[in-house]
């Protein structure tokens, strides 16, 4: 018998679910149930309605058609207050957290509007509850620490504990492992694992070994229709990547010896200030050549982020020198980085990679704005604009449902394509891409790993960070590994061992 507010509940299902934008059908008749005891998966293409499906039983997007029902029980979702109350919360993909204040205060403030304690007084039930719930499901965190120190693991684990100080039986999890290392996503799922047993958790994600690790059952989307709904039992990956893109998967790999076309970027004992006022690079040095792909691996935070922004111009450098095509560049920004060659697919594309009210085509010349074809003696030329946007929508293969809409409407893969469109369309001499295929579906990233050959092959340098062993291995002509704000060693790429990378990434020379 379902409970009022979904405490005792076993099940939800959305049932028949449709949800149109103006030119795209998001979810086309979609029925899915999910359990208490299980981790249901949804897999699917970018832009295949995994999200808006979601925001759907989150109460954000009203469906056009359909209902959601709670143990057989037809319910109303109509904002994420109703969705709270019936017992289903939201660990979103990237924390939102109040960074100055500690854990236990960001979760007082949560539990304002839903009845907990009060906000002013914090620290009794609230740090009772907090320190109980985390004994029950692993979810080591310190109630007292200031949110700013702590990891992107550690503040996903107060989202969590957000959610369920609200009563939620029911979690949605978008992409969780995104903002996770290699460690932390097996502490995730060694909670989740935990909390199954009282719980139903969706998880969206597009690693398909994740699915295979963590899941009970799986659904799949495809142009926003259920194509697959199956059990997690004798499945392999292949068996996933067909039911999602019909095919088989393929894996691209750099072949051949590097055509090298003379260095490009030239870094040498580096130091940057990092976002908490201490030394983030400490004297690092490396050449990037024209024609070559250079690997970066390391654990998140220990660095990469700060030798990215160091190579495109957004950070200065405190001590040591930049060249680029022999020029130095100390002190120039990131304009004249871009005007020398250098192109940047930032980590974090919403804020710096895109304006998101500005639509598909601009966002696609925003580097050329002013250049001919698209603006002549100052006037816009709207038909080129137009063309360029046509171009590159169908080589890059972004949904979008026109040229039109604003980029923020795009789905989070779709917006990654429309990125590294613009990007690799200015022919720089090199790309400085960081996490490239984060967020993409197995095929997009298979064509994007091709593209980035392509380039190779063609003479553009490319310094490819990625949390992805794989990826890096299979793509990366050379690997630094980055520990601590110091290199702890270059490997080539006949010396690629994953076990070695490994320890190199444990700060191990
Ligand atoms: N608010 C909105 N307005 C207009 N179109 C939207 C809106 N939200 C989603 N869409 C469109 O609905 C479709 C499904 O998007 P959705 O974000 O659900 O995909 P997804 O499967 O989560 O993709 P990804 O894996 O890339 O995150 C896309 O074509 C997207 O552009």
């Amino acid at each position: 018998m379902a409970s009022q507010n979904g405490v005792s509940a076993r099940q939800i299902t959305l049932s028949h679910i449709t949800k149109t934008f103006p030119g795209v059908i998001a979810n086309d008749d979609v029925t899915l149930t999910l359990n208490v005891g299980e981790v249901h998966a949804i897999l699917g293409e970018n832009g295949a309605g995994k999200t808006s499906l979601m925001n759907v039983l989150y109460g954000i997007y009203h469906p056009d058609q359909g209902q959601i029902l709670l143990d057989g029980k037809p319910v109303r979702i109509d904002s994420p207050k109703d969705a709270i109350r019936l017992g289903v919360g939201l660990v979103p993909q990237h924390p939102m957290l109040v960074r100055a204040h500690t854990v236990e205060e960001n979760i007082a403030l949560s539990q304002v509007t839903h009845g907990g304690a009060s906000f002013w007084n914090p620290t009794s039930n609230i740090r009772r509850r907090i320190v109980e719930l985390s004994g029950r499901y692993g979810l080591k965190v310190d109630p007292k620490a200031p949110v700013w120190q702590l990891s992107a693991g550690e503040q996903q684990r107060v989202e969590i504990l957000k959610v369920l100080l609200q009563g939620a039986r029911f979690l949605i999890l978008d992409e969780p492992t995104s903002v996770l290392t290699p460690q932390e996503v097996q502490e995730l799922f060694a909670v989740l694992r935990r909390m199954r047993q009282d719980h139903g958790m969706v998880i969206i994600t597009h690693k398909l070994d994740e699915v295979l690790d963590i899941s009970d059952q799986i659904t799949v989307l495809r142009k926003g229709k259920v194509t697959g709904n199956t059990k997690n039992e004798n499945l392999k990956k292949t068996d996933l990547a067909r039911m999602m893109i019909g095919e088989e998967l393929k894996e691209t790999r750099v072949a051949g010896h590097p055509h090298l076309r003379g260095e490009m970027i030239h870094l040498s004992d580096a130091w940057a200030m990092g976002e908490r006022g201490t030394p983030a690079l400490k004297g690092v040095s490396l050449s990037v050549q024209g024609g070559e792909i250079l690997g970066v691996a390391g654990v998140a935070g220990n660095g990469q982020l700060e030798l990215i922004e160091v190579l495109t111009g957004l950070r200065p450098l405190t001590r040591g020198h930049i060249f680029v095509k022999g020029k130095d560049m100390k002190g120039q920004n990131a304009e004249a980085f871009f005007q020398s060659g250098i192109a940047h697919v930032p980590e974090d594309r919403n804020h710096y990679g895109i304006v998101p009210n500005m639509t598909v085509e601009e966002n696609l010349i925003l580097r050329a704005m002013n250049q001919n074809p698209y603006s002549k003696a100052g006037i816009m030329d709207f038909a080129a604009i137009r063309e360029h946007a046509r171009q590159n929508i169908q080589k890059y293969d972004i949904r979008t449902p026109t040229a039109d809409t604003r980029a923020r409407l795009l789905s989070g893969g779709n917006v990654q394509k429309l990125i590294l469109a613009r990007e690799l369309e200015s022919n720089p001499d090199v790309l400085v891409a960081a996490h490239p295929t984060y967020g993409l579906d197995i095929g997009a990233t298979t064509q994007v790993h091709q593209l980035l050959l392509e380039k190779r092959a063609q003479g553009m340098g490319i310094v490819l960070v990625s949390e992805d062993l794989d990826e890096l291995m299979n793509l990366s002509d050379r690997i630094v590994v980055i520990f601590a704000g110091t290199f702890t060693g270059t490997l080539t790429r006949a010396e690629f061992q994953r076990e070695k990378l490994g320890l190199m990434m444990a700060g191990e020379a």
